[in-house]
């Protein structure tokens, strides 16, 4: 949508016909988007081929679950000049891999021709055009300006930034703690609750991303503090209606069924639960989000297990970089 208002000739790949011809026909996607018009540069196609051949750029917003073979089914008709973007937050299962290493695996771009686009950036307030603001990362400075570029409007500002660690990291890591604000709201705890779990959780998101070589200050920004408060404290998060609905009771698989839409943070859980054993980084939240989503743990038990750890300094597990 954004960059059909920046008149690019937008071709949009899905592998389901029926939304291709609703999207071409009517210029509506009303199981994901209900009520809203596309614009009518956007050409929607099942054929990948038709889709990124000779595109100046490329925005890969699939799932982390299916990235990888998104971008294998893509990868020969993508030129080594290609922009590529992605959208995606979340880590490979069983990799554990960054999407922009997935990326560089199966495209033939060098590196620096990757960027990662995230920040608080709600998909149904977007199309509307709604003032929003994201972060575009990438190792080439070349490369974030042209997303930056292609992507900025009047209400959809873009800002660069060299940290593609830190960013991809914040985005992946931040669901996590969102899934923990649905349930902290679901459990019926006040606004003091939220806000620690979503400070604790910020810091959580600091130590892995240091540990893997992030800049601290990226999680300042929007992919970090900015994107904590969107899914965090709005009921269009998915992650944050995913954690809600546990609260209630509801087995995780249930929740995953009634959401018919990525949660990414389940996977994350898993992925940032191996992670920080292989950085050797202390994750309390996750730890126990992970037994709450796993093991059967319950919630309410989980929070008494947070306020119950040895007591600490405010900085204590932040190892100096
Ligand atoms: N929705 C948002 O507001 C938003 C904003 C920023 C980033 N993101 C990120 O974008 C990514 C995708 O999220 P979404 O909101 O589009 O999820 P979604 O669940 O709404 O849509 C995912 C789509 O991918 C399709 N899909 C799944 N596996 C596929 C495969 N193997 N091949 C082809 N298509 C496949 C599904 O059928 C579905 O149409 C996630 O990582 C999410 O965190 C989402
Ligand atoms: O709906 P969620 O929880 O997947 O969040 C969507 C975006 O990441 C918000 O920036």
């Amino acid at each position: 949508s954004v960059l059909a208002d920046n008149e690019y000739d937008v071709r949009l790949w899905s592998r389901n016909a029926d939304q291709v011809a609703e999207i071409n026909r009517l210029h509506t996607n009303n199981r994901f988007l209900p009520g809203i018009t596309l614009p009518e540069g956007i050409r929607a196609t099942d054929d990948i081929a038709d889709a990124v051949t000779g595109a100046e750029l490329v925005l890969f917003a699939a799932t982390s679950a299916s990235m990888r073979e998104v971008a294998a089914k893509a990868a020969s008709y993508i030129s080594p000049e290609t922009l590529i973007v992605h959208a995606t937050k979340g880590f490979e299962t069983g990799t554990l891999k960054r999407m922009t290493t997935v990326l560089a695996e199966e495209l033939p771009v060098d590196p620096k021709r990757l960027v990662v686009l995230s920040g608080p950036s709600h998909a149904e307030e977007v199309v509307k055009r709604q003032p929003t603001t994201v972060v575009v990362a990438s190792e080439s400075l070349e490369a974030a300006e042209h997303a930056q570029d292609a992507l900025i409007t009047s209400f959809f500002r873009v800002y660069t930034n060299p940290d593609v660690v830190g960013v991809e990291v914040a985005g992946a890591i931040k669901n996590i703690i969102a899934l923990g604000a649905g349930l902290t709201d679901g459990l019926g705890f006040g606004d003091n609750a939220k806000a620690a779990l979503l400070t604790r959780g910020l810091s959580e998101i600091t130590r892995l991303g240091m540990a893997m070589g992030a800049n601290p200050l990226t999680f300042s920004g929007l992919a970090g503090v900015g994107d904590l408060i969107v899914t965090g404290t709005s009921k269009l998060s998915r992650n944050w209606r995913a954690g809600s609905m546990l609260a209630e009771g509801l087995p995780l698989q249930d929740v995953l069924d009634r959401m018919g839409m990525v949660v990414e943070g389940v996977r994350t859980t898993k992925a940032a639960h191996e992670l920080s054993r292989t950085y050797g980084v202390v994750m309390p939240i996750t730890e126990q989000l992970y037994q709450v989503l796993f093991e059967g743990k319950q919630p309410r038990k989980a929070a008494e297990d947070l306020m119950g750890r040895l007591r600490k300094h405010e900085m204590e597990d932040i190892a100096a970089p």
